[in-house]
């Protein structure tokens, strides 16, 4: 059975506080988008051992049991008891770039399980599973335009539709760690909160809807501001970093024709319509 893990990005990002857990609670809109790995599972009732990972595509450090989707069946096989599984993941999702790549193949590893073995877990439970594996994990049960706020696991709806829209999406070869780029911050009150600011014509949010991290990360890495201002020369009518970098996203208008940029060798680029 097959499923391909997407992306999110993040519309908006306020650092509010620090928690006593040493966690952060947030503010933002997810908002996912068709850039994707693919996921497979295959039962292999005779193997003699629960799991075998194959990797494909981009590489990702770590051993196999560090692998998300490797947690995920683990998870799940302590709760269900599932068969002995052969796992291919192919990674075309670019890894520590504030897309929610991991976490994505890791909720999509749960919800392939539940549905392979007909577990008859809701979706609420799932979420509850997922939330374990990783702060914004939680989000790509339901996949859909959500504002989060906690540590990213809490959900209200929220009225908003990118259709039709086209997004670039760049990454540099820069490596920023979540844990690093938290470390940074210094947790405030938003002057527009993001609830606020998303319900505005997209054309006022690049005064009004801001990522915090950019303020910490850009002066460490300043080529990540440096294509954020590109993409806005370029006619991106919004641009910002997504999550805790080191991606950037420029939304397009609806049939304006994007631009052929040379980002330079080591760079990620993606071309898509919301
Ligand atoms: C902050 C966001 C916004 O989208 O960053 P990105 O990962 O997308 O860049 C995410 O919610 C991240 O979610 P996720 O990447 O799953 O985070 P985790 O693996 O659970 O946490 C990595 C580390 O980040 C810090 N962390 C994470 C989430 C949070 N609300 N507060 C934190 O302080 C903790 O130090 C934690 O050890
Ligand atoms: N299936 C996976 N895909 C990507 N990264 C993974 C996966 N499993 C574990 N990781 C680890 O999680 C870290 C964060 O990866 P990822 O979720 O892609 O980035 P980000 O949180 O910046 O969006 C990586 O450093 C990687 O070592």
């Amino acid at each position: 059975m097959l499923a391909f893990p997407n992306i999110k990005i993040n519309l908006g990002l306020s650092i509010t506080e620090k928690r006593p857990d040493g966690y952060h609670n947030l503010e933002t809109v997810f908002y996912p988008v068709a850039l994707e790995d693919a996921l497979e599972i295959r039962t292999s009732p005779n193997a003699d051992r629960k799991f075998t990972l194959h990797q494909h595509g981009m590489e990702i450090a770590g051993n196999p049991e560090d692998n998300l989707v490797v947690k995920a069946y683990l998870l799940m096989d302590k709760e269900f008891h599932l068969p002995p599984v052969e796992i291919h993941l192919y990674k075309h999702i670019p890894s520590g770039a504030g897309l929610g790549g991991g976490s994505s193949d890791a909720a999509f590893m749960l919800k392939l399980l539940n549905d392979h073995y007909q577990l008859g877990v809701s979706e609420e439970q799932l979420e509850v599973y997922a939330a374990t594996l990783g702060a914004d994990c939680a989000f790509f049960i339901k996949n859909r335009p959500i504002f989060a706020e906690g540590i990213g696991n809490i959900f209200s709806p929220v009225e908003l539709s990118l259709n039709g829209y086209q997004i670039m999406i760049i990454k540099p070869n820069v490596f920023v760690s979540t844990r690093e780029a938290f470390s940074n911050i210094h947790p405030h009150r938003p002057k527009y909160p993001v609830m606020e600011a998303i319900q505005r014509p997209v054309q006022e949010w690049k005064d009004t809807l801001i990522n915090d991290f950019e303020a910490s990360v850009f002066p460490q890495h300043p080529v990540i501001g440096e294509i954020k201002e590109e993409l806005y020369h370029q006619g991106a009518i919004y641009a910002s970093m997504s999550g805790s970098g080191s991606s950037v996203f420029g939304l397009f208008a609806p049939g304006f024709v994007l631009p052929e940029i040379n980002w330079g060798t080591d760079v990620f680029c993606f071309k898509g319509k919301l």
